[in-house]
């Protein structure tokens, strides 16, 4: 067994200079679980002259990422630095010679895991990414280890700590989407691009390795429905609340008779689901398996230290595996061809807000649209709009499948009497199957 173990770190920023902290305030732990001392050998950043918010050694800062990738001293390299053709090519040429990878990119896991795992394998070497889901949420691994025997059947995730971050303070404090998307941006939360978080991408990327592991698929980001939370008015999260519900950015993923549907989209979910009271920067994946049922697991999806714990716990799991001398044996390839749902065979709930003109006869064209195509509903409000000749109607349908919703969403827009349709969520339930 090695002395120490020497680590490169591409990138020192949010997450890198986590990693920096728990490796010199850890000592002792990581030691303990490794058998050797832990260093950090050099660190690869964009500018070196840049103020740092953690005191480093200035000579372990390169701007080379040969210094790195090419560096005989140095056992595991850990990319920290974000985004896909860079990041890419280094651990690439990093597995290649021989050195283990830890990421904390998902960007990079959901469009090109598959492809990095076989190189990983080729090369005897670890890739582990247990950060780049749900931040400080041991996720993958539970889901790849704890939950192994069991064969699971749906995952409902709220796994953006931004986005959260924002409906949060927008439902409960009423603060403005633009203060508090800043506020998550300096909080070290928002992607360098937040660009990703709140148009959902972030997420979907999320549930794509998810799904992927969960479901034993291999599940591309285009196989995921994406709508992020940039439209979400305080009117909607209002209505929401007072129909007993609470808004957040969801991501589902569902297998029914082996065939798969994942998407993305701000929901709303009953109060009292475990999920609607995830607040803040938090996270929570809710996984059902068929022998397990329900379990939850919640924490920090984002921020400096809580990234960095996931970061350092694959590093521990790399160590490890080099004492026991079985790296690059752990990654399995998907046990099943993929298989996605049709629209037909998605179903779901679904709420409704529209602006239709106030007069006999309006109400009545809505609901013969949705009776027609066997749509019932579970809720229906109307309200006279102030000072205008027209009127809010809230709708809460029963369970119907995604095609004949959108088909009817887009009558809806046909119809004279029918202003705007305003908004429109998905409403996700309590037990495995609403
Ligand atoms: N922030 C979070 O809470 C979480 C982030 N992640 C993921 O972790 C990764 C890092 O995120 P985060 O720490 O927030 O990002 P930051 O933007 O805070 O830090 C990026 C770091 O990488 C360096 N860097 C970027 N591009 C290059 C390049 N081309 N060459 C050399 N150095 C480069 C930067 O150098 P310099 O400092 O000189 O500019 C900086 O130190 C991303 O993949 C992100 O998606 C995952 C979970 C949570
Ligand atoms: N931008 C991401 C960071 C963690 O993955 C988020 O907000 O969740
Ligand atoms: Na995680």
């Amino acid at each position: 067994m090695n002395e120490k173990i020497s680590i490169g770190l591409l990138g020192l920023g949010t997450v890198g200079s986590g990693v920096v902290r728990i490796i010199e305030n850890h000592q002792q732990e990581l030691k303990h679980h490794v058998g050797s001392a832990v260093y950090i050998e050099k660190i690869l950043v964009k500018d070196a002259s840049k103020q740092r918010t953690v005191e480093i050694d200035e000579q372990l800062l390169t701007e080379n990422p040969e210094d790195i990738l090419s560096n005989p001293n140095i056992d595991v390299v850990v990319e920290v630095m974000g985004g896909t053709n860079g990041a890419k090519d280094y651990i690439i040429q990093a597995l290649k010679n021989k050195k283990h990878v830890v990421t904390a990119n998902k960007d990079l896991m959901a469009m090109y895991g598959a492809e990095l795992l076989t190189v990983a394998s080729e090369n005897g070497c670890d890739l582990f990414y247990e950060a780049s889901v749900a931040g400080g949420i041991p996720i993958i691994r539970s889901l790849v280890e704890g939950l192994s025997s069991d064969r699971i059947t749906k995952m409902i995730g709220i796994v953006n700590g931004t986005t959260n971050y924002i409906l949060t303070k927008m439902s409960n404090e009423g603060s403005s989407y633009e203060d508090v998307l800043q506020e998550a941006q300096d909080l070290g939360y928002a992607e360098s691009d937040p660009t990703a978080d709140v148009e959902g991408l972030d997420a979907a990327r999320k549930m794509a390795i998810l799904g992927t592991l969960g479901f034993s698929m291999n599940i591309a980001l285009e196989d995921v429905s994406v709508q992020g939370i940039s439209n979400v008015t305080e009117e909607d999260l209002e209505y929401a609340k007072q129909l007993g519900y609470r808004m957040k950015l969801v991501g589902i993923a569902k297998r029914d008779e082996g065939k798969v549907e994942i998407s993305v989209q701000p929901s709303l979910l009953p109060k009292n689901h475990p999920l609607a009271s995830v607040n803040d920067v938090f996270n929570a994946v809710y996984v059902y398996g068929e022998a397990v049922g329900e379990t939850m697991f919640y924490g920090p999806g984002a921020g400096s230290l809580p990234t960095a714990t996931a970061v350092v716990s694959d590093m521990i799991t790399v160590m490890k595996n080099m004492r026991l001398g079985v790296n690059g044996r752990s990654a399995l390839p998907p046990l099943y061809e993929k298989k996605l749902k049709t629209d037909e065979e998605i179903l779901s709930k679904y709420f409704m807000r529209l602006h239709v003109e106030d007069k006999a006869g309006a109400f009545a064209a809505i609901t013969s649209l949705f009776s027609g195509n066997n749509v019932s509903f579970e809720k229906l409000l109307q309200m006279p709009i102030k000072n205008k000749d027209l009127a809010e109607v809230v709708i809460v349908t029963h369970k119907t499948n995604k095609r004949t919703y959108e088909h009817i969403h887009s009558c809806l827009r046909d119809l004279d009497v029918v202003k705007d349709v305003m908004s429109s969520y998905r409403i996700e339930g309590v037990s495995y199957d609403e």
